[in-house]
């Protein structure tokens, strides 16, 4: 049984620019941002969605995590419809969201209140979950003195802490420098072959989604819909090869192809629509 299925979700939003000629603005003021959304995802899987600005990824992954509900169609996890947030899913944002008066370490045990674990054990697993993300050291520090990666290090963790099933993930590194970001894409590899989490991931970037998903998820620009899912793999992951070296190999220039290709038109339909509202 797959962990995760989109069977035929529809997501629409009243009132926004029902310009009844667009497929994406059915009339009525109805505004579909997805339309029959149809993908599975196995246990463990790490599946990275790309699409065009705007094709519905965000909307696509609040359904997942509960934070609103489809307008038809259904979202099972485990088998059982999604209804509503649950502790069975953690969600990182672009935008670190950490409490501010807060510790590092504070920030991780917040994420542990929730779940009913005894105050001395959550200290315990929060300084183990700051240990994994490579932050052992920086308990004390408060969010203002932490750089941007280390921020996001913190906000994973503090997912991770509460031992979710699934890792959602919204453009996490997308705010950061192009190293911070490598060496979190390498970390986030790791950390998810060491739990065996299955994670969902939302990018812009094509070789961010070469580099870390099992599989490729394209979206057609709105109304989003899944248009290819491209299964990605490389022969010497195994023997552990990594980071520049699997970037520049003609293996990861061939799939990088593959996904811009599939991207291209659509993003170029994105931007004809964009201007043709610009216009109206
Ligand atoms: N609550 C809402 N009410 C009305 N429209 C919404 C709402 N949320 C999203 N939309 C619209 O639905 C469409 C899809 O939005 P969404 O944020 O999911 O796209 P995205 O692919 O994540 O975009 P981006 O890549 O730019 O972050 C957009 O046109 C957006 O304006």
């Amino acid at each position: 049984m797959a962990k995760i299925v989109f069977e035929s979700v529809t997501k629409t939003f009243p009132g926004k620019q029902a310009k009844g000629r667009r497929a994406g603005a059915p009339g009525g003021g109805a505004f579909t941002a997805l339309d029959g959304v149809d993908l599975e995802i196995r246990a463990g899987e790490f599946v990275v969605v790309v699409g065009p600005s705007g094709c519905g990824k965000s909307t696509l992954l609040d359904l997942l995590g509960g934070l609103a509900r489809p307008t038809s169609g259904r979202i099972l996890l485990d088998g059982e419809p999604v209804t509503g947030p649950g502790l069975d899913r953690g969600i990182v944002f672009q935008q670190y969201a950490l409490l501010p008066w807060r510790t590092a370490l504070g920030n991780i045990e917040f994420g542990l209140e929730a779940t009913g674990v005894p105050r001395r054990e959550r200290k315990e697993r929060a300084r183990e979950f700051l240990d994994l993300v490579g932050l052992a050291g920086f308990e004390d520090r408060h969010p203002h003195e932490l750089s941007g990666g280390m921020r996001q290090r913190v906000a994973i963790a503090r997912s991770l802490a509460y031992d979710p099933d699934v890792l959602l993930m919204d453009e996490p590194f997308a705010a950061l420098d192009a190293q911070t970001r490598e060496s979190l894409q390498d970390e986030l590899r790791r950390i998810w072959q060491r739990t065996g989490k299955t994670v969902v991931f939302i990018t812009h970037g094509i070789e961010e989604a070469v580099y870390l998903g099992q599989r490729v998820a394209v979206m057609t620009s709105r109304p989003g819909r899944i248009k290819e899912t491209v299964p990605v793999s490389f022969g010497d992951r195994a023997t552990g090869a990594g980071g520049e070296e699997l970037r520049s190999s003609p293996e990861f220039a061939r799939y990088r192809h593959e996904i811009w290709t599939l991207l291209h038109d659509e993003v170029a339909r994105a931007r004809q629509l964009e201007k043709e509202e610009a216009t109206v």
